[in-house]
């Protein structure tokens, strides 16, 4: 895995900057407090409220502010904004305006690693609370704004909203805080309209919300995802899965061995889902501090990714490949049932991932690093599990920063991607042999659509289709009219929902 890294090079950070530049602001005191009854600031863009609206536009008074607050500044000391939410506004550039996924963003922020681990639990939940609700804070501020702040200001309002609104901050601190981080950021300009914005919102947020029909559930999905999803599942399974995509999920371990599965859920204080899932809450400072992480008892692994495995039955003793491999969540599934495993992945970080992985559970597969559309196996496998790339939109809840970063036309690239790689699936399996592919994805263009279409142009292969005894309990809805596999996040929600997982069962013609 890779660590840390220096960010050097990137654009100025949020991150306190010490010294007066950074101190320069409005009326904050030390303690949280006001000094001026209304909001005021050395803000040039700020001029008061009007129709209700907190206006923008150059005040009149402009010149007279600037040099009282010149004057005030020297004798005035204002506390940095705590580093979890320095961090997470940094976060939020790296992902809303420079396109990175999260995971990478955190992965390569060295501030975010100096953090305790508290500290940097309180980061990501920051970070995927905005992301998660970034609709409906944007039309709560569209409700006080007359027009949008800069994006970077932007961030700071809804890191705001999301201690005010979701997180239970008490709103002195939230929006003390949020004050800070915008005088911190180079945003002291901005700072009087941070503090008014949140304000109001504190004071009117549920008020406002009811007023203008913000709806948690309707209004944080991009469009085009709910379309999508719509068409597919129609409204009301929409709005069910948008509901579970507002929480935080729980963190899904898999156990190497099935039937420990009992055990391993009272010594980790969780309990067992499925059939070999164990369902945490939470682990305070990361999952690898847990018990049984070191020694390779288990991993973490979505109880909806546990199910493409399953659908090849009993593999002990088989040769498998294990295609779109890395980082070798469904290769541990396989090795741990006793298959013979190859796995194939061209992405050489990833699967430097996955050989560490394996190292750590103890299990033996052969790895190759390979681009599948032009790699040539020996010998033909018993069966092949494809888990192709793709959207990732049925994983939100766990990486909410990809409603944002997806755009439909993406979709449309990795279908024909997808298809090339099911194609050449079928050719690395014996005739007769079993190929299941999966994807992550809630896109039926990803999924049952994709594989009616590869059968119809002639796709070597046929459907064995799944029937709901295959599955754990409780899982028999997950199986379609046709045989396939389809979680949602919807599903199971009372015990904490699951990721939206497709798969689809096939069988190579004997004669071919
Ligand atoms: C959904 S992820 C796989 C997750 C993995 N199966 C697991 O359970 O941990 C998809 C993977 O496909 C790989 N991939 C994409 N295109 C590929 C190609 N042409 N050849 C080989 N691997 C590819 C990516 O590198 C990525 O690791």
């Amino acid at each position: 895995m890779t660590g840390p890294q220096d960010r050097s090079g990137q654009r100025p950070p949020v991150a306190p900057r010490q010294g007066a530049d950074a101190r320069r602001g409005t009326g904050h005191r030390p303690d949280g407090r006001r000094q001026d009854p209304a909001p005021q600031g050395t803000d040039r863009t700020y001029q008061g409220e009007r129709d209700g609206r907190i206006q923008g536009g150059k005040s009149r008074n402009d010149r007279y502010r600037a040099q009282r607050d010149r004057a005030a500044e020297g004798a005035r000391s204002f506390r940095e904004p705590t580093p979890s939410r320095a961090v997470a506004a940094e976060l939020l550039m790296d992902v809303l305006d420079d396109g990175r996924p999260l995971d990478d963003a955190i992965a390569t922020h060295a501030g975010f690693h100096k953090l305790d681990p508290r500290a940097r639990g309180h980061a990501r939940m920051l970070v995927a609370t905005v992301l998660r609700r970034k609709g409906e804070f944007d039309r709560l501020l569209a409700t006080v704004m007359d027009r949008p702040a800069p994006e970077k200001a932007m961030h700071v309002l809804r890191l705001g909203i999301a201690d005010l609104r979701v997180l239970n901050t008490p709103d002195h601190a939230a929006v003390d805080n949020a004050v800070c981080l915008a005088q911190a950021g180079g945003l002291g300009g901005l700072a009087g309209l941070v503090n008014a914005v949140l304000r109001r919102i504190a004071a009117e947020g549920d008020a406002l919300a009811e007023r203008h029909g913000i709806s948690p559930v309707r209004d944080n999905l991009p469009r085009w995802l709910r379309a999508s999803w719509e068409a597919s599942y129609g409204v009301e399974a929409t709005d069910a899965i948008a509901e579970v995509l507002l929480r935080e999920p729980p963190i899904d371990i898999c156990v190497a061995k099935p039937r420990d599965v009992a055990a391993w859920a009272e010594r980790l204080g969780g309990r067992a889902v499925g059939a070999r899932t164990v369902r945490i809450e939470r682990a305070e400072g990361g999952v690898d501090r847990l018990e049984g992480f070191a020694e390779g008892a288990w991993w973490v692994q979505d109880l909806a990714a546990t199910l493409p495995a399953m659908l090849l039955g009993d593999v002990r003793g088989k040769v498998v490949y294990d295609l779109c491999a890395a980082p070798g969540g469904k290769t541990a599934q396989l090795a741990a049932a006793g298959a013979v495993v190859t796995a194939v992945d061209r992405n050489p970080r990833r699967m430097m991932r996955l050989d560490e992985n394996m190292a750590r559970l103890g299990l033996t597969v052969t790895s190759v690093t390979a681009d599948l559309l032009t790699w040539k196996p020996e010998t033909l496998a018993d069966a092949v599990l494809l888990d192709a790339p793709c959207s990732g939109t049925g994983t939100l809840r766990r990486r909410p920063d990809l409603a944002w970063s997806k755009r439909p036309d993406q979709v449309a690239e990795l279908t024909a991607l997808q298809e090339d790689l099911l194609t050449a699936a079928m050719t690395m399996v014996k005739p007769g042999g079993l190929v299941v592919y999966a994807t992550c994805s809630l896109e039926a263009a990803e999924g049952e659509a994709l594989v009616a279409r590869a059968l119809q142009r002639g796709l070597n292969a046929e459907r064995v289709p799944l029937v709901a005894d295959e599955l754990p309990a409780r899982m028999g809805m997950a199986v379609n009219a046709l045989g396939e596999l389809r979680t949602t996040p919807a599903m199971l929600a009372d015990a904490g929902g699951m990721d939206g997982f497709f798969a689809v069962r096939l069988r190579r013609r004997a004669d071919s």
